[in-house]
């Protein structure tokens, strides 16, 4: 059905990038900030700026990981260790939590003055899922989730939510672990063998493949090599799109 194995009777879908044009601006919100950040100690350092690679340090330490995850696990690839602060640290603070804020802040404008665009072919995906009976979640790091639901129109169409708050407030671990996606399918009643997961975040399909879903469909809307990157992370298939999925082509 609309694509999945026999017996997938349960959809697990990422937020940003698989149902909304937000990768890109979640990406672009941490490269002004890592950008800021990396200019400013090269000066006060002497050292060389080497800016954030809006594709490849993306995709390697930060897409699909909850904030603080991102922030850490990137200036970790640059040998940068920050102190953790707190979650109301503000955002000129030197800290993971600090730079999280400022990344959130960013996001914000570029979502207040941009707007957030849905992919049509996920709401027509999404639409079809319920007519047929299929459950739905989505299962997303962002604790922005909520908020782009409604302004998207798409809540009503989704039956449950985990995100960045839920992570926050019960400590499951994010994405890569899999720990989101099993509570997605657990709030729905049923096994990860009857849930397909959709991402496009290597962290994502890694999480995907470490709960032992039903299938991992990868999305791939960058090119570039992306899609064999999510079939080594652990996508069943990839798709450029969900209509693809509907038989629409992309
Ligand atoms: O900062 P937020 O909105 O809580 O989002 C956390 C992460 O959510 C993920 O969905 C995005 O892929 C990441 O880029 C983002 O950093």
């Amino acid at each position: 059905m609309l694509g999945l194995p026999e017996g997938v009777t349960a959809c697990l879908f990422d937020l940003d990038g698989v149902l909304t044009d937000t990768a890109a601006v979640h990406d672009a919100a941490w490269t002004e900030v890592f950008d800021a950040f990396l200019r400013e100690r090269a000066e006060r350092t002497g050292g060389r700026f080497v800016p954030f690679d809006p594709v490849q340090d993306y995709a390697d330490h930060v897409d699909g990981k909850p904030r603080a995850d991102g922030v850490r696990d990137f200036l970790a690839s640059r040998g940068v260790h920050l102190p953790e602060g707190s979650p109301d640290d503000g955002p000129a603070e030197p800290t993971v939590h600090g730079l999280g804020n400022r990344k959130n802040e960013a996001l914000l404008r570029r979502v207040r003055e941009d707007g957030v665009e849905v992919f049509a072919g996920s709401r027509r995906y999404l639409e079809e899922a319920a007519a047929l009976g299929l459950r739905r979640a989505v299962v997303s790091s962002s604790a922005n989730t909520r908020e782009v639901l409604e302004v998207t129109g798409l809540a009503a169409l989704v039956e449950e939510r985990v995100d960045g708050v839920v992570l926050r407030e019960t400590g499951l671990r994010g994405k890569p672990a899999p720990d989101t996606f099993l509570e997605g399918a657990r709030r729905l009643g049923v096994a990860p063998a009857a849930a397909a997961v959709f991402e496009d975040a290597l962290a994502g399909v890694e999480a995907g493949r470490a709960g032992g879903f039903g299938a991992v469909v990868g999305v791939d809307r960058v090119g570039g090599g992306h899609a064999d990157d999510l079939r080594v992370h652990g996508a069943s298939v990839v798709v450029r799109d969900l209509a693809e999925l509907l038989g629409e082509g992309a």
